[in-house]
């Protein structure tokens, strides 16, 4: 929609091509314009103590509208426009040629493993940088098949890639609550108010202890944290696609972690040693000296041993919550 068809034409054909215009009124605690009304008229004859209580003034308010407008109307397009991620090899540590290439579709989870040191984060840090050769593996970095647009690199908005890393420190005097919320908003995410709830109940879901929204979030737990971040990046965040480096050690219940981040239909890269977590991606990369030296397709065989490995989890997990209890382990 042009800046010109947003602001003059009747307001029900723009509400309908744009319903989460909605929201934007109701932050601003305002009435909806009339169905036949254009929003410049609406705008026009807003009055001056209206835009006064808002702190801002008739220009700053039909410039946020369209920014509004032009910012959910990219967020929708990069999520549908993503069919395909393509990793195109480029060179080990040692300069040897990796020689392969391998395209990822929605839906999909694959694994990347390796000794320590070996280069796992090097090859989540090219696909974020969509690579195109200008990283030290020399690897490229494909979306559908070609080279991608250049603002999808620097764009903070209409992020290609949404990042879980291993450690997340606040150091913002904010409640769970306040700071779901200024990121929602921020990122304009239809409805809101809804989505913070399901974030804050998911996370919840996925941490061991409970908090809610008035937690501050400088007193979250590590874990607490991580299930928040987790939680907000499957139901927050338009990218469709997503790196995890590792999620094992973060004390949160990683199977639903993985399961609520995979619904969401984004191709999913995760940096893992967890056997359960291998063994639930379609494919793994081995890396060794920095370079991607075999990738193996999950097979019925490896599949079939997941159930026997969940028991063994459990019983290992029943065995940790002991311990967290203060039990002793003299009969198991
Ligand atoms: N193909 C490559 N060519 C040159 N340097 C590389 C290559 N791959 C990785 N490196 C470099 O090797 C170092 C170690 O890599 P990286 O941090 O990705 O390892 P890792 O497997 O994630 O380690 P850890 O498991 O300890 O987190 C980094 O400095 C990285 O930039």
């Amino acid at each position: 929609m042009t800046r010109d068809q947003l602001l003059h034409r009747p307001f029900a054909e723009v509400l309908a091509q744009a319903a989460y215009l909605r929201d934007f009124f109701d932050s601003f605690a305002l009435t909806l314009p009339a169905t036949e009304q254009s929003l410049a008229d609406y705008i026009a004859a807003l009055a001056s103590e209206q835009l006064e209580d808002l702190g801002l003034d008739r220009e700053a308010f039909c410039q946020a509208l369209v920014s509004y407008v032009e910012g959910m109307e990219g967020l929708s397009s990069t999520q549908e426009q993503v069919q395909s991620l393509t990793i195109k090899g480029g060179f080990n540590k040692q300069g040897d040629a990796e020689n392969f290439e391998l395209e990822l579709k929605p839906g999909q989870v694959v694994c990347i493993v390796g000794p320590t040191g070996s280069g796992k984060s090097r090859l989540l840090a090219d696909i974020e940088w969509v690579a195109q050769g200008d990283t030290p593996t020399g690897r490229q970095i494909l979306i559908n098949g070609a080279v991608p647009d250049p603002t999808w690199r620097f764009s903070t908005e209409h992020k290609l890639v949404a990042q879980l890393s291993q450690n997340m420190n606040f150091v913002m005097d904010l409640s769970v609550e306040e700071f779901i919320r200024i990121h929602a908003e921020s990122r304009f995410v239809p409805d809101s108010a809804t989505k913070v709830k399901k974030i804050i109940a998911q996370a919840n879901e996925l941490a061991g202890e409970p908090f809610d929204g008035d937690t501050p979030i400088t007193s979250l737990s590590g874990g607490q944290s991580r299930a928040l971040m987790i939680a907000d990046t499957a139901i927050l965040s338009q990218s469709p696609i997503v790196l995890i480096d590792e999620i094992e050690n973060a004390g949160i219940d990683r199977k639903k972690a993985l399961a609520l981040l995979v619904r969401e239909e984004k191709i999913v890269l995760m940096a893992t040693h967890d056997p359960i977590l291998a063994l639930m991606g379609q494919r793994r990369l081995v890396i060794r000296h920095g370079g991607v030296a075999r990738i193996i397709d999950t097979s019925d065989a490896e599949r079939a041993n997941l159930k026997q490995l969940e028991q063994l989890d459990q019983q290992l997990m029943a065995l940790r919550h002991r311990i967290r209890q203060g039990d002793t382990l003299d009969v198991l």
